[in-house]
């Protein structure tokens, strides 16, 4: 039988576990997922999230090995999207006096549209809810990723229930971080935040604020909704999140981007990475075919020159790269500070490159370079003055 894990007296993860999960809207989970829900006995049992719905059975099993589920009193729900909401119907059917609270209105109205009226109650920051001798209260988090977000800070036990702020897709079979190798749960927090929380890393920014707000000694814990418990650790995945992932400070670090037909754009890709590296920088070649465009953006979040490679095709960039800087857009980086290079080999009319170079520009790259567009396969000259154009971006 699936157990519940106490994280403190009375408090318990119920949450699942998806191991073999390794795509989630469009995000590559190599270590796959964990959706955590928390059980806290109190005078009035409470549940804070539920899991995805194909997780709901695992849900109530480890509830169950706490506590009958149909005596749950009340579900905060601080994330209406399903892979922390779609268990609610079932929690419901099992204990239908439970009341379920949600963030006011963005809250209510998601969990509304999802699962018709369960008669939800709605809450604001600054509220508080006791549920015996423990007392919540609530912060908005809106846009941290969704308008609905909160948190909910439970100031007895000092656990902030912090939903998809710092976490991190890991399923692993130990709860904390110090359980867990470190720099493993370090690499899986950036990429998460590389990829959900960028776009938003204003409010992120202003979550850590608040937290911080709390004071030196309120946090023993940060729960979040995906991946391993803060605990030891809680000082460095503050710190990360405010001076590293949201500050958008960019390091010497060049990462050439491409996709290629006959190689010869892959020719000029190497090049320039063989460049970047003559010149000490540290580099990466990623081909947008074989490196997941999450991956990507992992490393591109602190790289600060980014070369983005097309040949032309039917007189458009392959829909490869097209797709991966769509991708790259939609999360807004702060790109002020990165120095851009677009490239490609064409046979006709270099339009591959040229719109790659639109698409950066676009995007707010600093562009001191107009885009190297090769005829055909690249001659050692042509290579070689590829490989000065780098030598002109970190002039
Ligand atoms: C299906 C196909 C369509 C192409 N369409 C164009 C085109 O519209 N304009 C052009 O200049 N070159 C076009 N080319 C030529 C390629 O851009 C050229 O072969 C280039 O060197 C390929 O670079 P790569 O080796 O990096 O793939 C096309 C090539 C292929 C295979």
């Amino acid at each position: 039988m699936l157990s519940a894990v106490q994280i403190k007296p009375d408090i318990y993860w119920v949450g699942a576990l998806d191991w073999n999960e390794r795509e989630f809207h469009g995000y590559a989970t190599d270590a796959g997922i964990t959706y955590n829900a928390y059980l806290i006995l109190d005078e009035k049992v409470t549940l804070i999230d539920t899991t995805k719905g194909t997780f709901k059975n695992e849900l109530l099993e480890r509830i169950s090995s706490v506590i009958d589920p149909s005596k749950i009193d009340i579900v905060i729900s601080n994330h209406v999207e399903g892979d922390h909401s779609e268990s609610i119907p079932t929690i419901r059917e099992v204990a239908p006096n439970c009341k379920i609270y949600s963030s006011a209105p963005s809250g209510v109205k998601g969990l509304t549209g999802h699962y018709g009226d369960l008669g939800y109650e709605s809450v604001k920051t600054g509220d508080t809810l006791s549920i015996g001798k423990r007392t919540f209260t609530f912060v908005q988090t809106p846009m941290v990723h969704w308008p609905d977000n909160m948190v909910t800070y439970d100031i007895q036990d000092k656990i902030l229930f912090s939903n998809d702020a710092f976490g991190q897709h890991y399923a692993t079979s130990k709860r904390f971080d110090d359980e867990n190798d470190m720099c493993e749960v370090m690499h899986q927090a950036r990429k998460y935040y590389a990829n959900i929380v960028q776009p938003y890393r204003a409010q992120a920014a202003a979550a850590v604020k608040a937290v911080r707000g709390l004071g030196p000694d309120a946090l023993d814990m940060i729960a979040p909704a995906h991946g391993v418990i803060w605990r030891s650790h809680v000082a460095d995945i503050l710190d990360a999140y405010e001076q590293v992932y949201s500050s958008g400070v960019v390091q010497e670090k060049a990462l050439v981007i491409y996709d290629t037909m006959y190689d010869a754009t892959e020719s000029i890709a190497r090049a320039l990475t063989d460049a970047f590296q003559q010149q000490g920088i540290s580099t990466k070649l990623m081909s947008v075919k074989k490196s997941h465009e999450s991956d990507i953006m992992d490393e591109f979040l602190d790289a600060k020159y980014i070369c983005v490679g097309s040949p032309t095709m039917n007189s458009q960039m392959l829909s490869s790269v097209a797709g991966f800087l769509t991708y790259m857009k939609g999360l807004s980086p702060k790109n002020g500070d990165r120095m851009g290079f677009a490239f490609g080999s064409y046979g006709w009319a270099p339009l591959g490159p040229n719109n790659v170079q639109k698409e950066l520009e676009s995007a707010g790259f600093q562009l001191p370079e107009k885009a190297l567009a090769i005829n055909w396969t690249p001659s050692e000259e042509q290579l070689s003055a590829a490989r000065d154009k780098v030598a002109a971006l970190i002039a």
